[in-house]
């Protein structure tokens, strides 16, 4: 079997103060998501998101159920938003085979069968990210490509935080139950994201960050806005964010990152804004 999971539970942010860094990593950040020839997944008990990697090199690889999920497959009650991190390649949806370029997204709606993960054509390293959500309905599997994402310039280079995002797996480019994912690249010199920081206590965020050199660092700024800690962060390496903490980073280079949403509303803009100069 190429599946792994673990389950990761939830935390009163009361306790989390009291968290040293081994046990603030162990909660919140996934260091291991992406094995070659594996399918991981962390199986988030905020919203039930699921935070999944696929890496398949020598072989293709199937979603299979996580025996968490007591369902015969995956998506029986469920939808799944996957973005392409890695060389061009394909994922076939109940037969049908979807090509997939860097930074594409594919959505998979619930009650699909089978999921499988090929490797890229020509050898070349191929990531596959993913989120999945519980479903209370079915809707139609549609990939989105980069100029169909609605798209936001955000920042300026003065403020270190000059960023595009790109909203791709948004109730504006297509219909999802609860799932919301993107992907926002820091602009060169840029290095913070998500600054203002913000919290939404309606939703909780999952962070994926990747192209990031392999010797640098994002600090990525956790926690109440009034309790804040860090989590350093390596390339490809995920953080779960709960709906009382702001999500923010700074690196030591410029970098990108999907985000990824599930919870009580589909409205991005649904957020409580922290001032910098608030932040403690
Ligand atoms: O750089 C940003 O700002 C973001 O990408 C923010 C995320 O989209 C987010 O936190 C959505 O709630
Ligand atoms: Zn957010």
């Amino acid at each position: 079997m190429s599946t792994s999971y673990s389950i990761r539970h939830a935390i009163h942010p009361n306790d989390s103060k009291t968290y040293d860094t081994a046990k603030l990593r162990e909660a919140f950040l996934i260091e291991d998501l992406f094995q070659k020839d594996a399918v991981q997944g962390v199986y988030t008990m905020y919203d039930r998101l699921i935070v999944g990697g696929a890496q398949p090199a020598n072989k293709p690889l199937p979603l299979e159920s996580f025996p968490t999920l007591r369902s015969e497959n995956f998506l029986d009650r469920r939808e799944l938003g996957i973005i392409n991190i890695g060389a061009e390649s394909t994922v076939t949806v109940d037969g049908e085979v979807i090509t997939l370029a860097n930074k594409e997204a594919l959505y998979v709606g619930m009650g699909t069968k089978e999921v499988i993960f090929h490797p890229a054509a020509n050898g070349a390293d191929t990531f596959f990210y993913f989120n999945s959500a519980p479903a209370h309905r079915n809707y139609p599997t549609k990939k989105v490509a980069l100029d169909q994402a609605e798209t936001v310039e955000m920042g300026s280079l003065e403020n270190s935080n000059h960023r595009i995002i790109r909203k791709l797996l948004i109730n504006s480019v297509v219909e999802t139950c609860q799932l919301q994912m993107g992907l926002t690249e820091l602009q060169q010199g840029s290095v913070w994201n998500t600054m203002p920081a913000h919290t939404h206590d309606r939703r909780m965020e999952a962070y994926l960050y990747f192209n990031l050199p392999e010797d640098q660092v994002v600090s990525h700024f956790m926690g109440e806005p009034q309790e804040t800690r860090h989590l350093f962060v390596k390339n490809r390496q995920a953080v779960i964010s709960p709906p009382w903490s702001i999500h923010s980073g700074a690196g030591t280079y410029n970098y990108a990152f999907i985000w990824g949403m599930a919870g009580e509303n589909l409205d991005y803009n649904d957020m409580d804004k922290v001032q910098p100069t608030d932040l403690k």
